[in-house]
């Protein structure tokens, strides 16, 4: 890309092969998108520990901590949303080309946000993963009291009650975490990743 005079590196530096071959595992990017309360932050964090104990680097982006850091900038209307997306998918690339397997955990709540997210990364590092747990149960957790808020009016633009969350058509997995225990949505996917992050020596 030369037309605003920024060159690119990137040739110089080692490459993601490099840093896959000394960490011996290849990096992979899961995505987690579902409604608030709806799992994905618990499952994101037990994933990374049990992916740990296996001597595999990760690295978790969440929705609270980057919306407090990089992202302090950005609320809940559709464009703040896409540059919400777009930045994390950025920084997770990084992390990817870090060879780190990296678990990203935020709403996203429509395809063409997922898409471009997908785009950014790489289609065939990205595995989506869909936490399906039914607005319902979300709404009875109310982990933050949040879901009481938008019903009262006192939050603007919630997702699943004043804004719209769209369901992934073709995701990797989806987990319904008012049916599957915490360890079983954590088993489903440590069979899905282990496979995708073996180094061949
Ligand atoms: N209006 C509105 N809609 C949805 N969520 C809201 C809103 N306001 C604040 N929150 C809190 O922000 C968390 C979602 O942020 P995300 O970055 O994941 O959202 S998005 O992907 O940009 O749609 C979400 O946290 P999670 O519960 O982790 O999903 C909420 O706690
Ligand atoms: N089977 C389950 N799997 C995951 N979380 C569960 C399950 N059952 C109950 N929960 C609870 O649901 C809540 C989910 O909140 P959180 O992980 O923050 O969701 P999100 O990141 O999607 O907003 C937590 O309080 C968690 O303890």
């Amino acid at each position: 890309m030369t037309d605003n005079n920024i060159y690119p590196i990137f040739d110089r530096m080692l490459s993601r092969e490099d840093k896959e071959e000394l960490l011996g595992q290849h990096s992979v990017m899961i995505w987690f998108t579902g409604l608030s309360g709806s799992g994905k932050s618990t499952i994101a964090i037990a994933l990374e520990r049990e992916l740990h104990k296996r001597g595999l680097l990760c690295r978790i982006l969440d929705g609270d901590n980057i919306r407090s850091g990089i992202n302090n900038n950005l609320g809940f209307t559709e464009a703040d949303r896409v540059e919400n997306i777009r930045r994390i998918a950025e920084v997770s690339k990084l992390f990817l080309d870090t060879g780190i397997i990296t678990i990203a955990a935020f709403i996203s709540p429509n395809n063409d946000i997922r898409e471009m997210a997908a785009n950014i990364i790489g289609q065939d590092d990205f595995l989506e993963i869909y936490v399906s747990t039914p607005l319902s149960e979300c709404e009875r957790r109310d982990v933050k009291g949040l879901y009481a808020k938008a019903r009262r009016g006192e939050i603007k633009n919630f997702t699943g009650i004043s804004a719209p969350f769209e369901a992934p058509v073709h995701p990797a997995l989806t987990l319904d975490t008012s049916v599957l225990s915490l360890e079983e949505s954590v088993n489903k996917l440590l069979d899905l990743v282990l496979s995708k992050i073996q180094i061949k020596k």
